[in-house]
């Protein structure tokens, strides 16, 4: 659980348009790393290559190494859907199964996975995961109704359930707070210093107040423009980036002079 991932020199292709142009950092296991910049610089981009995910477009593609641990995530053989086993994945909007009951959400992830348990180390990981999210108080005794009966943020929490039903050692989030009000993303914010503890978490947020609140790293991406592709100009510890960045554009743009 929590592993490191190193990037090297990371290029991201759509067909002909390179939409991020080498990226190299390292992603710190046991704490939150927030991904900020403008739009179109290729923060969700980027976040999809560390799982593979962005294999689902069919003209992406990337050059450079992606290392969790000491493991090579596009070494030759490696499969991609193994790789999202291990690096688990929250989108901006709650998409939970919508026909499914809360505890098949949860379940969902491990059978997915061809895990062959019991019923009962099933009700155990269903559990163990809703606590995890923070939501087993408020759905223990409705676990059969439909996921698409929450609310959106209990919605996001069993999304989160559902990724780390399979154990996962890091999770990617997409902005997951960003259809959610205020409790709601309060109460996600709070899951994410939690599950610090045991993961490494990614986090891409348009919202600097978050940034700076949930995260021990903050990488700013910038985009030269339109047509260009999106560059990490600096990653460091969250309250130097707030306080005394080194590049001009990153104090621009945290303190709303752009993007
Ligand atoms: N499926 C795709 N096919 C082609 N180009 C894409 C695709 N997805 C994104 N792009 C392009 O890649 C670049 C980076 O987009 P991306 O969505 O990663 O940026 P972002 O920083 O996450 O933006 P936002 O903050 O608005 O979500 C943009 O120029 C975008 O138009």
């Amino acid at each position: 659980m929590a592993k490191r991932i190193d990037v090297k020199d990371l290029d991201i292709y759509y067909g002909s348009f390179r939409a991020v142009r080498s990226v190299s950092m390292t992603i710190q296991p046991r704490a939150v790393t927030a991904l900020i910049g403008p739009s179109g610089c290729g923060k969700s981009t980027y976040l999809r290559a560390l799982n593979r995910m962005h294999e689902l477009i069919p003209s992406a593609r990337v050059e450079g190494k992606v290392v969790m641990d000491d493991q090579d995530l596009y070494a030759p053989g490696m499969d991609p859907v193994d790789v999202r086993k291990h690096v688990g994945m929250v989108f901006q909007r709650p998409n939970p199964f919508p026909t499914m009951s809360i505890y098949d959400n949860v379940a969902a992830g491990l059978r997915l996975n061809n895990k062959r348990l019991r019923k009962s180390e099933t009700d155990e990981v269903v559990e163990e995961s809703l606590r995890g999210a923070n939501l087993w108080e408020e759905v223990k005794d409705r676990l059969r109704k439909p996921g698409s009966g929450l609310s959106g943020g209990q919605q996001q929490r069993l999304c989160i359930a559902r990724a780390i039903a399979v154990r996962p050692d890091v999770l990617l989030m997409d902005e997951p707070c960003s259809a959610l009000d205020p409790i709601s993303t309060h109460a996600v914010e709070d899951l994410m210093a939690q599950l610090k503890e045991n993961y490494t978490i990614v986090i891409v947020t348009h919202n600097m107040q978050q940034a700076a609140r949930v995260s021990n790293y903050t990488g700013f991406f910038n985009i030269a423009g339109t047509g260009q592709p999106g560059e990490l100009v600096e990653i460091d510890e969250t309250p130097t980036i707030f306080s005394t960045p080194t590049h001009t554009a990153t104090e621009e743009y945290i303190s709303g002079r752009f993007g």
